[in-house]
């Protein structure tokens, strides 16, 4: 596997790979690697030749500078994950690679319609403009064919969606299922901040969504959610950010279960550490 941090060594090896039949896959990640990320390596390995994963750990999506500050970065680890992964090559540039002015801002803000505003970007306020800033650096730097994301992060793929119309990049964007522990808790690299006991109080945000998916034609709007939330927030050291049915596509809350499209969204801090979840309903 090839270890490459500048963007001119990058596009150095990637230009002799590519001929008319190759392929190339995307994966963006901030590193603490698990078997989420690498369920999006092994997706795109059935859809691309070459599969380049990145590890970096974006400043700019950051709202918390304390979060920023703790952010796992167990870099060796990762390397050896990604090699037995056989993914082609990982990109790990420093900030001054993707950001030369950094911490002077750039200039960035794009239109991602008004879904930027809700949920995540309601609590993490620009977090898609940073997030959609460093995700156009990244496809400018690969030029992938493909890119995959985590439906984990179901409004980051949403926002990656209309980046990706408002430049007419020519780039798909695919969306894989989250993958969870076995009690159910969906693996996110900030899970390694979370106490013995956080760690079994955490998995009443999987629970409550569970519950809403496995009742969602038997119980009204009202009750489904009024149940979900008071089951977290009567979880101790549990503090809920949101519990939304929502629209997949405006993530507006829906207003019947006549909605053959909707999703239940959850945000919530477990001990210090802040963590999201999603289950499709229907
Ligand atoms: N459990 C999971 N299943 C599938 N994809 C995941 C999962 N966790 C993260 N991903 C995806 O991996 C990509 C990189 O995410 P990232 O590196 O931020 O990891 P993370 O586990 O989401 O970390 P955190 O949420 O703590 O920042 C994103 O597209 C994200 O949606
Ligand atoms: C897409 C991403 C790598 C951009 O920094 C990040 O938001 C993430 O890991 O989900
Ligand atoms: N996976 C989302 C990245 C973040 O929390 O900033």
């Amino acid at each position: 596997m090839e270890i490459l941090h500048t963007i001119t060594a990058l596009k150095a090896w990637l230009q002799p790979q590519q001929d008319a039949s190759s392929k190339i896959a995307l994966v963006p990640t901030m590193g603490a690697l698990h078997k989420g990320h690498l369920s999006l390596i092994e997706i795109a390995q059935q859809q691309a030749s070459i599969v380049v994963c990145s590890i970096f750990v974006n400043p700019t999506q950051f709202t918390d500078p304390k979060d920023l500050e703790k952010y796992p970065r167990p870099l060796e680890h990762d390397i050896k994950m990604l090699q037995e992964a056989g993914c082609s090559a990982v990109f790990m540039p420093t900030v001054k690679e993707m950001y030369p002015h950094y911490p002077t801002p750039e200039n960035w803000h794009i239109d991602l319609g008004s879904a930027e505003f809700l949920l995540e970007g309601e609590f993490r306020k620009g977090h898609y403009q940073g997030v959609t800033q460093i995700v156009k650096k990244l496809f400018d730097a690969v030029q992938p064919d493909l890119a995959f994301f985590g439906q984990k992060d179901f409004q980051q793929v949403l926002m990656i969606k209309n980046m990706v119309k408002y430049f007419d990049l020519p780039v798909e964007i695919v969306s894989c299922p989250i993958i969870r522990e076995d009690d159910g808790l969906a693996m996110s690299s900030r899970n390694i901040h979370l106490s013995a006991s956080d760690r079994q109080n955490a998995l009443v945000l999987s629970r409550a969504l569970q519950f809403v998916k496995d009742n969602y034609h038997r119980l009204s709007l009202e009750a489904l959610l009024g149940q979900a939330r008071q089951m977290i927030s009567t979880t101790p050291g549990v503090e809920l950010d949101y519990f939304t049915i929502a629209d997949q596509e405006t993530l507006l809350p829906i207003a019947d279960q006549t909605n053959k499209n909707a999703i239940a969204l959850v945000a919530a801090k477990v001990g210090e550490t802040r963590l999201i979840d999603n289950m499709l309903l229907d």
